[in-house]
């Protein structure tokens, strides 16, 4: 039973049990990113300085200028991942191809691969706007002592073990789950813990927040254009409020709290939408779930998508079920 101020660490050890293959394995794993997450915050925190903001110089295989502080979120958690002995591959927003690692003995023992967007939110690290690292893992599917593989990443959404992001807001929170309900730790800076400040975190069942770049109206499906005229009408509980930070992880965290729904929808210039199924949109979906959420495409679960490539945009429609429910209907009728 989660204590109000426990420790990370001490509920991390508590709970180890409800997980069926529980060998401390995937503890010591949620606590490197944990080590992670606070080495990342103390860089994020001075995010105004010269030598942190701006762009590395870089492109992605997105297309998109690296921010140096992406470069460093995603070397930290490689590093601290890959020292803990704990994880046979990562993929990132920030490489191009997965990373396979091998266990100290060289014999292929790790059984857990972790997929990452180390900084999410880039576009908001110059304007100090919270910025976020969201992560999900899975047990490998080729045997252990072999090589890992493209296929133990390409791995549906409900095969997750654990999921979750770090927010560098106004506090710095690591919010999880392994399958058994969502909870949020918040790091107290001065002594460098994390402490469950938010257990068995639910979404409301509805909300009066949408969360969407609005900019791209013209573009968007008429589903998606109904849903959000729906939204706006001067009727029952609405016009519900339009709230969109541009960090995915900050607009799904509100959400969360307060209630409401978050849509990157495909648009005629991005057809599959813009935000990455195995690193942003799977693990939201699964956080989601296990908070009484909802999470599709527009028209079937997201952690129902078998993935087909590292990098691959789906479309996402998460939050709270009733609302969440609504945008499907609009789509299905549009
Ligand atoms: O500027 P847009 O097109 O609205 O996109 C904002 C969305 O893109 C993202 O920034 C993509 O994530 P990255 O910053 O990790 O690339 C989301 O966090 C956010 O919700
Ligand atoms: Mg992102
Ligand atoms: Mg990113």
């Amino acid at each position: 039973m989660a204590k109000q101020n426990q420790t990370l660490g001490e509920f991390i050890i508590e709970n180890q049990s409800e997980f069926k293959y529980s060998s401390g394995e995937l503890s010591r794993l949620i606590n490197s990113i944990r080590l992670a997450a606070k080495v990342v915050n103390h860089e994020v925190n001075k995010a105004g300085l010269v030598d942190i903001i701006g762009a590395a110089g870089e492109t992605n295989i997105q297309g998109e200028d690296q921010q140096k502080l992406d470069v460093y979120a995603n070397d930290k958690f490689i590093q601290t991942l890959t020292n803990r002995n704990i994880v046979c591959g990562i993929g990132s927003e920030e490489n191009d191809d997965f990373i396979a690692i091998n266990s100290i003995d060289e014999n292929n023992q790790n059984k857990y691969v972790v997929l990452m967007d180390p900084l999410d939110g880039s576009s908001n690290i110059d304007v100090n706007v919270s910025v976020g690292t969201i992560f999900s893992v899975y047990r490998r599917i080729t045997p252990v002592g072999t090589p890992v593989t493209i296929e133990d990443f390409l791995q549906k959404g409900d095969a997750q073990v654990a999921a979750g992001y770090v927010i560098y807001g106004t506090s710095t929170m690591l919010v999880y789950t392994t399958g058994h309900g969502v909870n949020g730790f918040t790091l107290n800076p001065a002594i460098g813990t994390f402490y469950l400040s938010h257990p068995n975190m639910q979404f409301p069942e509805t909300g009066h927040i949408y969360s969407i770049n609005e900019g791209n109206y013209a573009h968007f499906p008429q589903g998606v254009k109904n849903y959000i005229k729906y939204c706006q009408e001067d009727e029952e509980d609405r016009p519900y409020t339009s709230r969109y930070i541009g960090s995915l992880v900050s607009d799904f965290h509100r959400n969360l709290i307060k209630g409401g729904i978050y849509i990157y929808p495909q648009t005629a210039k991005a057809p599959n939408g813009k935000l990455r199924l195995l690193y942003e949109c799977n693990p939201m979906a699964f956080l989601a779930e296990q908070a009484n959420g909802l999470a599709t495409d527009g028209f079937q679960r997201i952690m129902d998508i078998k993935p087909t490539e590292l990098h691959q945009r789906v479309p996402i429609f998460c939050g709270s079920r009733k609302m969440v429910e609504k945008a499907k209907e609009f789509m299905k009728n549009a």
